[in-house]
């Protein structure tokens, strides 16, 4: 079976500055697969090449069974992205926001109605539609862009830090939410954070510390008998608290 998200030999520099060192991991299909690192650890380096912000000669990355050098436009037409920082236009309605998008991908009219109502639906936010994103909390403005960002219905979606800046409430909405989506509708995530918290016990675990993978496999087995944050603790000397 094709991984969701596959990625093998990937290093990266900024200058000289080595950020990423030999990453490599794979995620099944239909898979939450987090991603944790303290700060600086190289996730946000990561994403970047994942959605070809940049690109590196060093390593391969496959998304839904697409090569990122040889089929980029392929590859990036199976992936939605939630960026870190909020990308929405805040004098737009929430609708307004994701028929924008959904213009962007080509889609128009009721087509586009159809699936900007199905993905309003998907993140509980239908009844906000004509509301200003303004006037929306962060966690309905996050729903809002993790809504815009499944319009085109794609088989993977990451998340780059997505529930920074939010309340304990919304961020644990947000979390549930997308591991639903996940489980439903078997959409392969991967959810890049320094909260161990928004781990679940049954997920995939990929630590990154250091430009390296210092952990790969179920959250339960990597931690045994330790909590979760003790491990992560031990892992990287990083207390998640202070990251
Ligand atoms: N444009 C850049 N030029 C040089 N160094 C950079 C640049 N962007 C990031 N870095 C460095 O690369 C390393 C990895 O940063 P990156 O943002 O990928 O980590 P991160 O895990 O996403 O951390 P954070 O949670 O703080 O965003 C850090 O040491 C950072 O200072």
């Amino acid at each position: 079976m094709r991984a969701g998200i596959a990625t093998e030999g990937v290093s990266f520099r900024y200058g000289r500055k080595e950020v990423l060192n030999d990453v490599g991991f794979s995620v099944e299909r239909g898979r939450f697969a987090a991603l944790l690192g303290p700060n600086g650890a190289g996730k946000s380096t990561l994403f970047g090449l994942l959605t070809r912000l940049f690109t590196t000669p060093e390593g391969r990355i496959e998304i839904a069974g697409q090569d990122m050098r040889k089929t980029p436009r392929a590859a990036l037409a199976r992936m939605g992205v939630v960026f870190q920082s909020t990308t929405l236009d805040l004098d737009l309605t929430i609708r307004q926001n994701l028929r924008y998008f959904a213009a962007l991908h080509g889609l128009s009219g009721r087509a586009a109605e159809a699936r900007i109502d199905a993905a309003l639906e998907r993140l509980a936010i239908a009844d906000r539609a004509g509301e200003r994103a303004r006037g929306l909390n962060g966690g309905h403005r996050r729903r809002t862009e993790i809504a815009r960002a499944l319009i085109h219905d794609p088989e993977v979606l990451l998340l780059d830090e997505p529930t920074v800046g939010l309340d304990a409430a919304a961020r644990a909405g947000i979390t549930d939410h997308v591991h639903r989506l996940c489980a439903d509708e078997g959409l392969t995530v991967l959810w890049a954070t320094h909260l161990t918290d928004e781990v679940a016990d049954t997920d995939r675990l990929i630590v990154l510390h250091e430009g390296r993978i210092h952990a790969d496999g179920e959250a339960r087995e990597i931690r045994g008998a330790q909590d979760l944050r003790t491990c992560f603790l031990k892992m990287t000397g990083a207390d998640e608290a202070s990251a």
